[in-house]
């Protein structure tokens, strides 16, 4: 537990129209910068416990117990970058809309904001151009323009929903560094949802491990990835697949 949590999740239950259980009392707590990942199978219940933090649940699920007390505001990066934007707007206007709400500045200097983020993010002066539209952008490219507008809002926690899933290997990595640097930068705490363990380690300081809506083992990521006691995180573990040496190598 942290000792000043700004986030605090104690006992959380969701549930379907339907009365089935889709979270079943969840608990966990994050500190100022830190970062916690979220880790488990298809369906475990990793992003509705993301959206029922962002207050965004889908609709038909309801939250049937517990309490969420966030002590900073959060904004949210969603799985597929391409489906978060909108396809008819240009991409910079999108970002500058975004600005002149959540930071309440007038519509010219949420362009210039808009701009200064989007080279934050290393993406190409091509795209500051109000001609540049999400379909004419590489994935990676869409998940950077969607981290700026997280951004944007000047969150004190990040709610990143697998955010790299959709992207290759490569583009992965790229997303993964940037975030981290940003997280240096500025200072925000991170809930980072994701299947991959190697993500996970890299990014995390603790790790939460969920199955069927519930959490079944939890810890600092390390110790949790050496010692793991529940049966299923061990599973999770055997799963990846290591790299086969390669012959003739000389390792
Ligand atoms: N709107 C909804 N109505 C009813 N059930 C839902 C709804 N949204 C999600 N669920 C169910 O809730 C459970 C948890 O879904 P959730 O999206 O949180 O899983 P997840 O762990 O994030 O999976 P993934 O890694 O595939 O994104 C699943 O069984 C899913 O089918």
């Amino acid at each position: 537990m942290s000792i000043h949590p700004i986030l605090q999740i104690e006992g959380l239950s969701l549930a379907a129209k339907s009365k089935e259980t889709l979270v079943n009392n969840v608990s966990f707590s994050l500190g100022k910068g830190e970062s916690l990942g979220l880790v488990g199978e298809s369906g475990s219940g990793k992003s509705l416990t993301l959206r029922a933090i962002l207050g965004l649940l889908p609709r038909g699920v309801t939250q049937t117990g517990g309490m969420i007390k966030s002590g900073a505001s959060s904004a949210m990066v969603f799985q597929d970058p391409r489906g978060a934007l909108d396809p008819l707007c240009p991409v910079v206007n999108q970002l500058a809309e975004v600005v002149y709400y959540r930071q309440q500045v007038n519509r010219k200097a949420s362009r210039i904001i808009a701009l200064e983020l989007l080279e934050r993010l290393g993406l190409p002066d091509s795209l500051k151009r109000s001609d540049r539209y999400p379909s004419q952008l590489s994935g990676g490219q869409c998940q950077r323009v969607v981290i700026a507008m997280a951004l944007a809002c000047k969150p004190g926690i990040l709610l990143c929903d697998e955010p790299t899933t959709a992207l290759d290997v490569t583009v992965q990595r790229q997303i993964i560094d940037t975030i981290t640097d940003l997280q240096h930068e500025l200072g925000f705490a991170m809930v980072f949802v994701t299947h991959n363990l190697a993500i996970a380690a890299n990014l995390c300081s603790r790790l939460y491990v969920m199955k069927a809506g519930r959490i079944v083992e939890h810890g600092d990521t390390l110790d949790l990835l050496q010692n793991p006691t529940d049966p299923y995180t061990q599973m999770l573990i055997d799963s990846v697949l290591p790299v086969p040496e390669l012959e003739g190598s000389g390792a």
